[in-house]
């Protein structure tokens, strides 16, 4: 019996089938699409500059693709034998398996579109690699990895230059089963028209390039298309269309590569002896080195005038052939160019090689996302892409904090003159000198829609009235969609590139990214990159702390928000925090304790004698307390908010304990682990950076302690439970030890207003265009007056963190016009291609 995706049962495949029994009333799925329902699940927000998550479920069910309808070849009518209703759906014993299975690493679902690898085999660094560019992972522990085929990994895999037949080859080769007839189905209906048409500026012209001619007539067939067409016949074919030779990334330098000299023998030859295999995989998996070698390869174009692209671009995906986006930026003279190299001391790591060769695999820019762990160094691939580039920049980020990095950062890595970089926030409007240059703004600072001051107004105008050739979008999944839409299409930007570190997971919100930034071009592995030190080795462990009886009586009559107080505040935790911090400050650690309760942060700190920072901590004191952690050896603990959970660069830290947190967000737990991951010494021989979880057992806290780890776990953490700290019960002087002091931390806690519950109450890490935290590397900052506090109105799914990761829209009210014309458009659309109809509802 092969073996079979533990995790079924996960969020995302709740509309996969369950099995022949039920199949026949329900279509299976392949992709989870929530229902466009009315249903205001929806944490809303009052202020339109707010980055808080607001959800609207955006896809109609019907933009699904229905397996049943690609394929008729499933197991429905498969003899199965006695022990087959044991397993259900899961029962693939009527699947062969290859006489050499054992020597291919995976094996593939034909109901779900998951894949299992074997990563343990030999062939698995090439076949994740593989994997990576055609499927979604799921998850990834160290010796079985779980990916899923999704029509948008498909098509991602398609405009990053893997045809049909290839996907299909490859995978055959790795099966260990024959690959299913649906997956087949899956894969080429998936691959059909998607990436075969392009959209290329070239000496500022606009061409649609297609390496099929048959395509581009078929295009032309429509009128709208057919009248955007500049008709040239100078160059022309017989069939009217310019040839030119399939662009390659030849001669085409990103700078700071590291020349690696190949192992050579002594008449010159690689001493590599090359086998089989690795002219497979060197065919088909490494298909930016490919390009370089299809010089022959011919592509077919037709001009289109400038002025119509657009009508051309919505044509196209009208007629299910949406266009990918390239910038061909060695070919463009008009926009100036930007005079920006890397530092030579600057070298990249090959991860980040592997990232920018994906996006620049044809010597073109492709607009995409870029998917890097927390602390892995994506500001760096972002501006290496600028530096490729090398025409003006725009870079949008979520707070003032990262646009101050983001300067800084430019300004170490790169040789750019400081009088062409600006800055665009509240606080500042510059200009850079010159014809080209780079600004750094906030998606709020672009996307306001209310009045703007005098300055800001002159700056958009400053920003709007000029063409950039690289638009540059730290953090993509936190932005709502209509935020992202109002930046792309208010700002003429010739290639975009997103960066995140936590994708979503959810293909309905992953597709929103694909249409309006560009496939996902890389996402690298947690565990490898840890493993090869370019971050740092994490133990996790969640430490059971039982409650108190006195603690716990009140816990189960409390309202949920003392609830909340009640388990921060355990006794017992208190102690496990304290007696923590002393066994890590005693091996020389240092340490960041994390809280999202401000009450229970002030009142462990002060108790404990430790410096902390949350959102009202002013600047200067901010500085003096990070600079405090940094420097001196008698300072190793901090307390942070949430405003540390991002824009924080403590190399110094090497062990994090948290102690409350945002119910069940899985960004924050990743984001959290982000601040250990940097750490210094994570090259030092058998180092461990440390992250523990303190947990109230029997409280909620435990089950969004576990939500939380998903998706660390999913990347391969593994998570300890600890459910006693040896020598704790020894260690006399922790406090609240005696019942006496217990009973008044708790007569504090029930006199303690409820408010004090509300996470919230550390107003400015809500705040998304003013400063934050000073870190290490800005310490520039200006503080100003920030409002109240900020409430949201949230569905208890949101409270609970699974809209968390989410990529959302604004909710509408659904007579706004763009419901009503989703309803209008609902019959036309059903003559689309699955997947494009979401977009063909939106009416772009
Ligand atoms: N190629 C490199 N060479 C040397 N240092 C690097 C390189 N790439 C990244 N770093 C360093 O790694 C650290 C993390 O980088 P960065 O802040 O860009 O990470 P990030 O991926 O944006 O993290 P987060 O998602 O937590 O913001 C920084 O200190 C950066 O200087």
């Amino acid at each position: 019996m092969p073996p079979t995706s533990k995790r079924r049962f996960r969020d995302d495949d709740e509309y996969l089938p369950s099995g022949p029994s039920r199949s026949n009333k329900k279509s299976r799925k392949f992709s989870s699409k929530k229902s466009n329902s009315a249903t205001p699940n929806i944490i809303n927000s009052e202020d339109e500059n707010d980055l808080t998550l607001t959800k609207e479920a955006l896809i109609p069910k019907s933009a699904v693709i229905d397996i049943d309808s690609i394929s008729s070849t499933l197991n429905v009518n498969i003899p199965r034998d006695s022990v087959s209703k044991y397993f259900g759906e899961d029962d693939f014993s009527y699947i062969k398996l290859k006489k050499d299975h054992a020597n291919r690493p995976l094996w593939i679902n034909p109901n779900t579109g998951h894949i299992i690898l074997e990563g343990f085999s030999p062939f698995a660094e090439k076949a994740q690699d593989f994997l990576i560019t055609i499927s979604e992972p799921v998850s990834r522990p160290s010796h079985i990895h779980e990916y899923k085929l999704t029509p948008y990994s498909l098509y991602a895999a398609v405009s990053v230059g893997l045809e049909t037949e290839a996907i299909i080859d490859v995978l055959r080769i790795l099966s260990k089963i024959e690959i299913p007839d649906s997956i087949m189905e899956l894969i080429r209906t998936c691959t059909l028209s998607y990436g075969k048409v392009k959209l290329v500026l070239k000496h500022n012209r606009y061409f649609v390039e297609s390496s099929y001619a048959d395509i581009l007539q078929k295009l032309l067939q429509d009128k709208d298309i057919a009248e955007a067409r500049v008709v040239n016949s100078e160059g022309s074919d017989n069939e009217g269309f310019l040839k030119d030779r399939a662009p390659t990334s030849k001669d085409l330098i990103i700078s700071g590569k590291k020349v690696q000299e190949k192992e050579t023998d002594t008449d010159g030859k690689s001493s590599e002896p090359i086998t089989e295999d690795d002219n497979l995989f060197n065919a088909v998996v490494q298909i930016d080195k490919e390009d370089e070698e299809e010089e022959e390869d011919e592509v077919h174009s037709f001009e289109i005038k400038s002025e119509k692209f657009e009508v051309v671009k919505k044509r196209c995906i009208e007629l299910d052939y949406p266009m990918l986006e390239e910038y061909d930026f060695r070919n463009d003279s008009t926009l100036p160019q930007l005079d920006i190299d890397l530092k030579p001391i600057t070298v990249i790591r090959p991860y980040q090689e592997k990232c920018l060769s994906k996006m620049f695999g044809n010597g073109r820019a492709r607009s995409g996302i870029i998917v890097l762990p927390c602390g892995a160094g994506k500001t760096l691939v972002g501006i290496t892409a600028a530096c490729t580039i090398k025409k003006s920049c725009l870079v949008l980020c979520t707070s003032a904090v990262s646009v101050m990095q983001w300067k800084q950062q430019f300004l170490t890595w790169s040789n750019i003159k400081e009088s062409q970089i600006a800055v665009f926030t509240s606080d500042m409007k510059e200009k850079f000198s010159g014809q080209s240059g780079i600004v750094i703004s906030t998606y709020s600072m672009v996307a306001n829609t209310r009045t703007r001051s005098y300055d800001a107004g002159k700056m958009m105008e400053f920003i709007t009235g000029r063409e950039w050739g690289f638009i540059l979008l730290d953090e993509v999944h936190v932005v709502p969609a209509n935020m992202f839409r109002k930046v792309v299409t208010t700002i003429a930007a010739h290639t975009k590139l997103g960066l995140t570190a936590t994708l979503v997971r959810e293909d309905d919100k992953i597709g929103d990214l694909n249409f309006l930034i560009g496939p996902k071009l890389y996402e690298a592995n947690w565990m490898d990159l840890a493993s090869k030190g370019h971050i740092a080795n994490v133990q996790c462990a969640e430490v059971w702390c039982p409650m108190t009886p006195e603690f716990y009586a009140q816990y189960l009559k409390a309202t949920s928000r003392k609830r909340m107080l009640l388990y921060a505040m355990n006794p017992n935790k208190f102690q496990a925090c304290q007696y923590l911090i002393r066994f890590h400050e005693e091996r020389g650690d240092k340490i960041i304790v994390f809280s999202d309760n401000v009450y229970a942060l002030e009142k462990y700190a002060r108790q404990l004698k430790v410096p902390f920072i949350h959102g009202k901590t002013k600047p200067p004191e901010r500085m003096y307390i990070l600079n405090l952690f940094q420097h001196d050896p008698k300072v190793n603990t901090i307390f942070l908010s949430k405003v540390g959970d991002t824009s924080i660069d403590l190399p110094e830290a090497t062990c994090l304990i948290q102690i409350s947190s945002h119910y069940g967000s899985r960004r924050q737990e990743a984001q959290r682990l982000g601040r250990i991951l940097r750490a210094k010494r994570r090259n030092d021989e058998g180092f461990n950076a440390f992250f523990y979880s303190l947990v109230s057992t029997d409280t909620q806290e435990m089950y969004y302690s576990t939500k939380r780890q998903q998706f660390l776990i999913d990347q391969g953490y593994a998570f300890k439970v600890i459910t006693k700290l040896e020598g704790m019960d020894t260690a006399t002087d922790l406090v609240y030890r005696t019942p006496s002091e217990q009973m008044s931390l708790l007569t504090e806690v029930l006199l303690a207003n409820d408010n004090d519950a509300d996470l919230d109450n550390d107003i400015e890490s809500n705040a998304d265009d003013l400063p934050g935290v000073v870190t290490s590397r800005n310490f520039t900052s200006q503080q100003k007056g920030y409002g109240g506090v900020k409430r949201s109105v949230g569905s208890m799914k949101s409270l609970s963190g699974a809209d968390d990761m989410a990529y959302m829209e604004l909710s509408s009210s659904s007579s706004s016009p763009r419901t009503m014309k989703k309803v209008d458009k609902k019959t036309q659309a059903k003559d689309h291609h699955p997947l494009f109809k979401k977009q063909w509802l939106k009416g772009r």
